[in-house]
């Protein structure tokens, strides 16, 4: 029974990477390795109740997580605000960050502090958990409560193959191969059938871009009226954004980071009237002041994991909508602890125009009892004290043995070197690509 009386200092921190299965999904750096590493995330209570979090399990993260995890023992559970000051003193190895585009996570640029964030975000959602179950209390009432009573996600629509390369240990997936306008027309349609998903975002970047104007272009003829989106992840010079933008104006919802970085994305917004959304160029709170001062972008993207968790993503929200640019989430491959997670933020922010992207969807695997489900294309807010979801110790040991047994190929996720095992000659195509 929750009460004023919990003793919530933190006993144990446990820490278990895991292997998680991912398909054949292409973007403009390579393709998905067939397996993906995650970080779950246990802070354990005097009282021996037991949150948990979910993060980026490369060994980067790694590294960092388990000095932080030992400095939190004997601390609070309801200390969110020393998780950012503890991070500080967590030293990252200057080799791991280099200042250059996280091209793995296509998130932009990789800094010292984008990766203590990143770990943060893992043990503040444990953090959250274990107080909102000792408290009785859902997450979402612990950020101010909900504002909506289900979230929105869009159908996260991927050219794929239909199997990883041969001789390649994987997991088959039963979404067939899609490579062209109808084999993604095929793709959506599978998503509303299973989700009820009625927005769609397309990834691109990996074919010309007059073969995904065609695929937008299906998509906009086969489900007339709904939002649609394109993100190459930056790979178009300013000349194709445009052209692009032109060619798509009338069904694009909006494009998302068609060029690279905020001065590209600033003359792009400038020479259209197609909103421009980013993952990419505004990445971290020091990155918003000139993108919005050149109103380089519309809507941001937001992402609990490198901006520091859900407080921290309602501090971006909040001044998104001080300067009257729109929020929506982007994803990169996470279990139901996050999507549960993103949910409860979620329906915390007011005016969240856009549906959330999720590549749940994509993950056939889960370390939970049940799965998260959508409905209509939605997640339903839970009220459950906490994230409202439970571990499976079965599961979660069966992924992370997959992780012990592992050579260290994929314990960091490297799309280009998953393309090598196809094409041998393929390196990371050097940006604009077209
Ligand atoms: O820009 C984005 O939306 C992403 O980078 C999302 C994912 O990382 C996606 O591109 C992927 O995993 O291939
Ligand atoms: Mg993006």
């Amino acid at each position: 029974m929750p009460s004023a009386n919990r003793d919530l200092t933190i006993s144990e921190v446990r820490l278990t990477p895991v292997l998680v299965a991912d398909p054949p999904l292409l973007n403009t750096q390579g393709v998905h390795q067939p397996y993906t590493p995650r970080l779950i995330v246990e802070v354990v209570t005097a009282d021996g109740i037991t949150g948990v979090g979910e993060t980026y399990g490369d060994a980067k993260y790694l590294e960092l997580a388990r000095p932080y995890a030992d400095r939190l023992v004997g601390r609070q559970v309801s200390d969110l605000n020393g998780l950012l000051t503890l991070a500080d003193e967590v030293a990252v190895d200057a080799a791991r960050v280099e200042n250059a585009v996280d091209v793995g996570g296509l998130r932009g640029i990789q800094t010292a502090d984008k990766l203590r964030l990143s770990v943060v975000s893992g043990f503040e959602v444990a953090c959250l958990d274990a107080l909102g179950k000792a408290l009785g209390l859902p997450v979402h009432a612990l950020l101010g409560g909900k504002v909506r009573d289900a979230v929105e996600y869009s159908a996260y629509l991927f050219y794929k193959w239909a199997d990883h390369p041969a001789g390649v240990t994987s997991e088959k997936d039963d979404w067939g191969e899609a490579v062209d306008p109808a084999g993604i027309v095929e793709q959506a349609r599978r998503f509303t059938e299973r989700y009820g998903f009625t927005s769609f975002k397309l990834k691109g970047g990996v074919f010309p871009p007059d073969e995904e104007i065609a695929a937008i272009r299906a998509l906009a003829e086969a489900f007339p009226g709904h939002p649609l989106r394109l993100d190459p992840n930056g790979a178009w010079s300013v000349e194709t954004s445009l052209k692009v933008a032109a060619a798509l104006g009338d069904v694009l919802e909006y494009l998302e980071d068609p060029a690279l970085g905020t001065d590209a994305m600033a003359e792009v917004s400038s020479r259209t009237s197609v909103p421009l959304a980013t993952n990419m160029c505004v990445t971290t709170f020091a990155e918003i002041k000139e993108a919005f001062t050149r109103d380089a972008v519309q809507v941001v993207l937001s992402d609990h994991h490198y901006w520091g968790g859900l407080r921290n993503t309602r501090e971006l929200a909040a001044i998104c909508r001080t300067f009257g640019v729109g929020v929506s989430m982007h994803s990169n491959t996470h279990l139901g602890i996050s999507l549960a997670a993103m949910t409860h933020v979620a329906s915390t922010v007011p005016g969240l125009h856009h549906a959330c992207d999720s590549h749940y969807p994509w993950q056939p695997e889960d370390v939970l009892t049940e799965r998260i489900t959508f409905e209509g294309g939605t997640v339903k807010v839970t009220d459950t004290p906490g994230l409202g979801v439970e571990l499976d110790r079965e599961k979660l040991a069966f992924l992370h043995q997959r992780w012990l047994d592992d050579d260290g190929t994929m314990r960091d996720r490297d799309d280009a070197a998953a393309m090598r095992v196809a094409d041998p000659e393929w390196t990371e195509p050097a940006m604009p690509r077209w």
